[in-house]
């Protein structure tokens, strides 16, 4: 029978999943990561309900005290990044370096097995041609969570299953009823985990970071209102500015040396092209031409047209790119990630990098864009 470790944070998904997985005949063992201090979701009933899913289908239960790694990989990114005027994705920085890396690790090292699971919405394929696997999206495209695994590389992606990639939720709905899981009623989380866990960003971030308040200013610097400090707002924010203009005034970025949040009308707050660095290529190498894709830059933003240009970097890996929308957009976020597909395939995906006036001038690192 082969052993595969599931990741069940005590949600309807994950038990499906691991019901699933032990329905078709593997040797499930569940595993929890205890990710955040104090009581939280995932961190107490979340524990009690997957303890209980294991008991019920008679296996294995784990839970790994993962508190330092998510404090050092997702508290202090999350703290650093919103204090340096970016808005950091934590999702797929938590999937590579906090879930599927460190629960990889624990199923090689402490159970001596090579298969993970999780109840993420996505499929994993390879291509029989170039060997590599490929991260597709899911099924059910409002639960698609391909923009969040992005990050995994070929080790994980080759080592992992996505159960639930198939199908929609209302049928994991229904086959969970149908197995009766006790976690089948269960609602779906609304948020990510830290928000449900502190009630908002901005309570979590208010632990770590000092307010600080300054001025809101239009994109000629003249004054107008008060903000509470830099780490309150995001790029594309509308509400809570708290200024009474004629049109909508939409946050376009941040002058961390003046302490101003940069406000502006819609239309001006549409960008031609970011650059993107900590680029994970997945179905391809690292492309050395130009190359047409579809670009996502928020997880509920919809795929764009857009021309991918690699850019040199330092090291030469390929991890930087330029993306030229076709159509200038909206809200584009610095530390948000970019993930650009061809169809329904992630070819990769990086992190938006903040624009600094360089970065706009034409290209010159790697060869003009033919259009
Ligand atoms: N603390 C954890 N420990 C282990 N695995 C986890 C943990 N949190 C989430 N996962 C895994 O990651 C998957 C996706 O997590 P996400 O936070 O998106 O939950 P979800 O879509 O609400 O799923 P669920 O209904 O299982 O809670 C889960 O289905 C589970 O397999």
């Amino acid at each position: 029978m082969e052993r595969i470790v599931v990741g069940l944070s005590g949600g309807v998904d994950s038990s499906v999943a691991a019901a699933t997985l032990h329905q078709q005949g593997y040797d499930v063992v569940g595993l929890t990561l205890w990710l955040m201090k104090g009581k939280g979701q995932c961190c107490s009933e979340g524990m009690v309900d997957a303890a209980k899913l294991c008991e019920d289908l008679g296996i294995e239960y784990h839970v790994v005290d993962s508190r330092e790694v998510f404090e050092r990989e997702i508290i202090n990114y999350l703290v650093d990044g919103y204090g340096s005027g970016i808005t950091p994705l934590p999702c797929s920085q938590c999937n590579r370096a906090v879930k599927f890396g460190p629960m990889l690790q624990y199923a090689r090292e402490e159970l001596g097995c090579d298969r993970i699971a999780t109840g993420h919405y996505a499929r994993i394929t390879q291509n029989a041609e170039t060997g590599r696997y490929e991260l597709r999206r899911a099924v059910d495209p409002a639960k698609d969570q391909s923009y969040f695994l992005y990050d995994l590389t070929q080790d994980l992606l080759a080592a992992c299953d996505f159960p639930l990639g198939h199908q929609t939720k209302t049928e994991t709905r229904r086959v969970a009823a149908a197995l009766g899981l006790h976690t089948a009623e269960k609602p779906d989380s609304q948020d990510l985990c830290l928000i449900e866990h502190h009630g908002s960003m901005q309570t979590f971030l208010d632990k770590y970071l000092a307010p600080k308040p300054g001025d809101i200013v239009d994109t000629e610097g003249r004054i107008l209102g008060q903000h509470t400090g830099i780490h309150h707002y995001t790029i594309g924010q509308r509400k809570g500015l708290g200024i009474a203009a004629a049109n909508p005034l939409y946050v376009v970025g941040f002058d961390m040396g003046k302490n101003h949040v940069i406000v502006a009308d819609r239309s001006d707050a549409h960008l031609p092209d970011c650059t993107v660095q900590r680029v994970n290529w997945v179905a391809i190498a690292a492309p050395q031409e130009p190359m047409k894709v579809s670009v996502q830059i928020r997880y509920r933003s919809e795929a764009v047209g857009a021309t991918l240009v690699p850019l040199a970097s330092g090291n030469g890996t390929g991890d930087r790119v330029r993306i030229v929308f076709d159509e200038p957009q909206f809200g584009v976020t610095p530390g948000q990630a970019a993930v650009w597909y061809d169809g329904d395939r992630v070819l990769g995906g990086g992190l938006i990098e903040a624009a600094v006036p360089e970065l706009s001038a034409p290209m010159t690192e790697a060869g003009a864009l033919s259009h």
